[in-house]
């Protein structure tokens, strides 16, 4: 038996980093399955929101524990390497296709620009209704690395992102999310961004992204 984070040698493949981006940036195909999986994956982030709501008894506890156990098990059966998994497949992974942060609902990406909102549920809050920081970064580094790949889809990686904390985030409210490509050069795309909340700027954030070689892991 596996345990939650085993990366097996059947499942954990490394491939060309141009290929997997192909892979993961092609919108999984509409098919009942890949629509049960969105429904799982809504039913994980309603479980993510419960769970740090509740002061289950130890005996509840145990009781989950149990049910857990045989639900990892059940997914366990299904493994498959990255490179054929449904997660985080899309032109944004950022979307309903993760669980990783909040579901960012984009309403414009072009070479340019990308603009995008969400609401986060109290599993991204750091603490006092406030979003994580980290989770605020990560917002900014899917947002800026959608932007960086373009309308090609270029595979592009971070090379630096620096976030600049300005006023809390809220959860539970919407949040709009802007970045720029500022300046182009060869492969580097120099880009910044926004987090609002209204009219409060809530976090900027500057990065550099490069353009991945052929041939690069
Ligand atoms: C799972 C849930 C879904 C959520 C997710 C999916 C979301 C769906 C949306 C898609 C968007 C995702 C976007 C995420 C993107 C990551 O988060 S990627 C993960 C974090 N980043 C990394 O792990 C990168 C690690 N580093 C590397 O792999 C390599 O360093 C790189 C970036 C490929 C560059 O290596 P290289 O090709 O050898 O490049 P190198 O020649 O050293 O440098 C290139 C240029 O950058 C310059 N440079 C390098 N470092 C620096 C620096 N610190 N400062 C300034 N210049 C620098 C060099 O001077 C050079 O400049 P030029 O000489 O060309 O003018």
């Amino acid at each position: 038996m596996t345990t939650p984070h085993d990366t097996s040698a059947q499942t954990a493949q490394r491939i060309d980093a141009m290929e997997m981006t192909k892979h993961r940036r092609t919108p999984a195909p509409d098919t009942p399955q890949t629509r049960a999986y969105i429904r799982l994956l809504e039913e994980v982030s309603n479980f993510q929101h419960a769970l740090v709501q509740a002061n289950p008894t130890a005996e509840a506890s145990d009781e989950l524990i149990a049910k857990l156990a045989s639900v990892r098990e059940t997914l366990e059966q299904a493994a498959v390497p990255e490179a054929e998994r449904l997660y985080a497949r899309g032109e944004l992974s950022g979307g309903e296709m993760q669980v990783l942060m909040p579901p960012l609902t984009v309403e414009h990406v072009d070479d340019h620009e990308f603009r995008a909102h969400t609401v986060a549920g109290e599993f991204a809050m750091g603490m006092n209704q406030a979003m994580h920081g980290g989770v605020v970064s990560v917002l900014f580094d899917t947002a800026m690395g959608r932007l960086a790949m373009g309308t090609e889809m270029l595979s592009a990686r971070t090379v630096y992102l620096t976030t600049q904390y300005r006023n809390i985030t809220p959860i539970g409210e919407r949040l709009d999310l802007t970045a720029t490509v500022d300046t182009v050069e060869g492969r580097k795309k120099f880009i910044s961004g926004q987090l609002w909340h209204g009219d409060t700027l809530c976090a900027e954030a500057d990065s550099l992204f490069v353009a991945v070689k052929p041939g690069q892991q």
